[in-house]
């Protein structure tokens, strides 16, 4: 299989039918960059190619799955004297349009089975990629998706107002986003969100990955494997055409907020914990 290049907070590998992408930043807690988002759409496209793939496994380490975009990145993005903009519009589609709608459109149209370890909480546009996968285990019940949108001044991202209506249902997906309210391990399960919970204790991210990956190869031991690509085809198109269209929608609209200034402005108070969320 031929590489791309590295990125520090990501780390990828093949092993037989399974390609493994795993977030390794466990002290900022997996806050990913716009760049750490376009890589993670590289390796789906990377796994996608790659004809002896045929599950894509999302991993992470450390307490959080992933705490969202980095609120250093997006400050630095504001403050990058380097690149002259023509305008905040032109600055908001380079740098957040193009890099949203590319790793979304990845996850939507990936062509593998995507099965997420969640170790533990996913947040924000991180959240909005767990919610595109199709098998999602759980490490223990401390875990719970979070999508503070009306907290940060942003809308729905990520495919959001289709997958989360699609998996918890339409009143419980308002009730969550309207009033920032975390999604906890008792919704996701009764909605059969997460598939099965492994019950290990919160520092053992590695031995919860590992104890997926043995799960999944015995799993597949003797399975026609052309067969569940051919699954996943028929299952995705229940609702690739919706969700293809809601990532240009979502992130059209969300470009006026960002023009105006709102997203920053809360980001900034997220940075000095001026503003927390409330879980
Ligand atoms: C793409 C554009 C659109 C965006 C969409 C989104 O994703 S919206 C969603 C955007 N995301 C959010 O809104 C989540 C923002 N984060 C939080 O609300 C809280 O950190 C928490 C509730 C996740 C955990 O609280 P806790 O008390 O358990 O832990 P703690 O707070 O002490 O954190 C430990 C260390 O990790 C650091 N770090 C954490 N997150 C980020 C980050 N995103 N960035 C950078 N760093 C981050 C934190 O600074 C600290 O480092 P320090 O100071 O030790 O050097």
């Amino acid at each position: 299989m031929p590489g791309i290049r590295k990125n520090e907070k990501i780390r990828y590998r093949a092993a037989g039918p399974f390609f493994i992408i795993q977030l390794v930043k466990p002290e900022n807690l997996n806050a990913l960059e716009g760049e750490d988002y376009i890589y993670l759409g590289e390796l789906l496209e990377l796994a996608d190619k790659d004809p002896n793939v045929y599950f894509t496994v999302l991993q992470s380490s450390g307490r959080f799955f992933s705490s969202g975009a980095d609120f250093k990145g997006i400050a630095k993005a504001q403050g990058d004297s380097s690149v002259e903009y023509a305008s905040e519009t032109s600055k908001w589609l380079s740098n957040f349009v193009a890099r949203n709608v590319y790793v979304t459109d990845a996850f939507i149209k990936h062509s593998k089975v995507l099965i997420c370890c969640l170790n533990g909480p996913a947040i924000g546009m991180s959240a909005a990629l767990v919610a595109l996968c199709d098998i999602v285990y759980s490490m223990n019940d401390k875990v719970y998706l979070l999508y503070p949108f009306a907290n940060l001044g942003l809308v729905t991202e990520g495919g959001t107002t289709v997958s989360l209506p699609l998996k918890f249902g339409i009143n419980t997906a308002y009730e969550h986003l309207m009033f920032n309210k975390p999604f906890k391990y008792d919704t996701l399960c009764e909605s059969g969100f997460i598939s099965k919970n492994f019950n290990m204790p919160s520092p053992s991210s590695e031995t919860f990955n590992t104890a997926v990956l043995d799960e999944l190869r015995s799993k597949v031991e003797g399975l026609y494997l052309p067969s569940c690509l051919g699954m996943k085809k028929l299952l995705q198109s229940n609702h690739i055409d919706s969700l293809n269209k809601i990532n240009s929608m979502e992130v059209n609209e969300s470009l006026k907020y960002w023009v105006d200034g709102e997203p920053l402005r809360r980001f900034s108070q997220l940075g000095s914990k001026q503003r927390k969320h409330r879980l």
